[in-house]
């Protein structure tokens, strides 16, 4: 297999709502300082390595929009053709999402919580209609059709919605020979991942996913992954990559 394509793929940078360990999902959290300061640094590292990118896609939250805004600042390419869509949100975490994490796994367990972060296909409770979280509420859903806005969603639901983004709009871009940038979610990047490695239900669990580090993937003609790196050490990767994971302990 040959490389023929490169795609980067980038999870925002740390939240408000990481920062204070609150399950976030489709609440529209904004970047931290850290966070912040953090796409920034992958900007940087970015534009030290040479990429260059012709289209972005991204979410409709503001958490990935700013981390992709930051990149292009850095690489100086606000020109950017930027596609956004809330199929690239966030898995969205029903009624969990406002709670602190460790509280969660304090009141129903660690392992419960870890279901409800990693199993793919068990969803976390519902959130009602009535609910003030209820996304249906915010006019950036109004012309959405209101019988897709998600109560709750495991990470298969997640992988149903992205996918048919991933084949209508991204790969067409990819197969043009555009050079493609993806600013999005820790959730909505392991969907995605799962799809592109062909990782089983089991292997996904495992996988988490550090804040603005950038994800090489190089594909084949077929958009088969032939190698992913992340640029970043290995050592930064590994306790980036924990970090994400024991954000569900009791502590
Ligand atoms: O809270 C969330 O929306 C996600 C990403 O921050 O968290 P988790 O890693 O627990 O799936």
């Amino acid at each position: 297999m040959t490389t023929k394509y490169k795609l980067v793929l980038i999870r925002h940078g740390e939240s408000v709502y990481n920062q204070q360990n609150l399950f976030c999902g489709w609440h529209d959290a904004d970047l931290s300082e850290t966070g912040i300061n953090e796409a920034v640094k992958a900007g940087k590292t970015l534009k030290e390595q040479g990429y260059e990118f012709d289209i972005a896609f991204t979410s409709v939250l503001k958490r990935a929009i700013k981390t992709l805004y930051l990149l292009q600042e850095e690489l100086d390419c606000h020109w950017l053709p930027v596609v956004r869509s809330w199929r690239l949100n966030e898995r969205h975490y029903g009624a969990l999402q406002g709670y602190n994490k460790s509280e969660t796994a304090k009141t129903y367990g660690e392992d419960q919580v870890k279901q409800w972060r990693r199993s793919y296909d068990i969803p976390p409770p519902k959130l009602e209609k009535t609910d003030s979280r209820w996304a249906g509420k915010e006019a950036k859903y109004e012309h959405m059709d209101q019988g897709m806005i998600p109560a709750s969603e495991c990470l298969k639901d997640t992988v149903e919605r992205t996918l048919p983004f991933w084949y209508d709009s991204i790969v067409p871009a990819i197969k043009s020979g555009k050079r493609v940038l993806i600013s999005a979610h820790g959730n909505s990047l392991r969907g995605l991942i799962k799809y592109l490695d062909n990782m089983s239900d089991l292997a996904i669990i495992d996988k988490n996913i550090p804040t603005a580090m950038p994800l090489v993937y190089e594909l084949d003609e077929n958009l088969r992954p032939v190698k992913d790196y992340y640029l970043g050490s290995a050592e930064e990767v590994a306790a980036a990559e924990a970090k994400v994971a024991n954000q569900g302990k009791a502590k």
